[in-house]
């Protein structure tokens, strides 16, 4: 399967916490305003792959990665790539909502002050461009002064999305975004996905197969690090081309 005009492309890419290797000899394309779908069972290395992307084991030194991982033809494993410039290109949405204890209004205006100098109307701008988008503005636009932390659980996902893409990022990498959330919360999240996918670039880490199956576009599965198979969403599910893949998705697995 290959995808032509990458943005994101895996070369040979491994990865390392100390001794062990949780992601092995790795190699697939991302197309520009698709959404991506990593699956697999628990501790097959979706959330290594995903948190590669925006160079989050940086933080931690004894996790490392070899090989390509390109970004419009840019190696972003080399050392010269600022790490800062390349966050805000790739925001990154976790698992739980973790809004900042602030409020609605300076969750979003926060990480936007960390890289551009806008005025109060730009920001008000700002603040109401990225809610809208996170069908999150009718919801919240009478109470911008109060804390994130007051919203519900579904609410707060929606503001750390806001959060992310307020940056005007080109990939948002989402781990799990609903694992947390009620079955309605979920739903809107999952239409929220399709509608920022003309915009932005998703991969998305989700245990749900159904999940996976009605949002994205390109499903890769994973098994004990390795890429098992990469493909259209539809016909991996339909027509998987390897056996394991079949056996995981029709629940023969384990
Ligand atoms: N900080 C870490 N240090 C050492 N090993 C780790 C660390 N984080 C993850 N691992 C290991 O790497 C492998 C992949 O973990 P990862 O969290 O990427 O899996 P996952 O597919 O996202 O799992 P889950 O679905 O349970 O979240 C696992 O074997 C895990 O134990």
């Amino acid at each position: 399967m290959d995808i032509a005009n990458a943005q994101l492309e895996f070369r040979n890419f491994n990865f390392y916490y100390g001794k062990f290797h949780a992601l092995k000899n790795i190699n697939f394309r991302m197309a520009r305003h698709t959404v991506t779908a990593f699956i697999g069972p628990s501790g097959c290395g979706k959330s290594t792959l995903l948190r590669t992307i925006n160079r989050m084991y940086d933080l931690y030194p004894d996790q490392r990665a070899e090989g390509e991982l390109l970004f419009d033809g840019r190696n972003l494993l080399a050392s010269d790539i600022d790490v800062s410039i390349l966050r805000a290109k790739i925001g990154m949405v976790f698992q739980k909502p973790t809004p900042f204890p602030m409020s609605i209004y300076d969750n979003i205006a926060f990480g936007v002050r960390l890289h551009e100098k806008l005025s109060v109307a730009e920001m008000d701008e700002r603040v109401e461009w990225a809610l809208r988008k996170a069908a999150l503005w009718e919801e919240v636009k009478d109470k911008l002064k109060q804390s994130g932390m007051s919203l519900s659980g579904g609410q707060q996902q929606r503001l750390c999305i806001a959060r992310g893409i307020a940056v005007k990022p080109e990939v948002l990498l989402l781990d799990e975004p609903t694992s947390a959330l009620d079955p309605i919360s979920t739903s809107r999240i999952e239409e929220l996905v399709d509608e920022l996918k003309k915009e932005f670039t998703i991969v998305i880490v989700t245990h749900n197969m159904q999940q996976a199956a009605r949002i994205s576009d390109y499903t890769a599965y994973m098994y004990l690090g390795e890429m098992v198979e990469f493909g259209v969403t539809d016909e991996l599910f339909l027509k998987p081309k390897r056996k394991e893949t079949e056996d995981y998705i029709t629940g023969r697995f384990g």
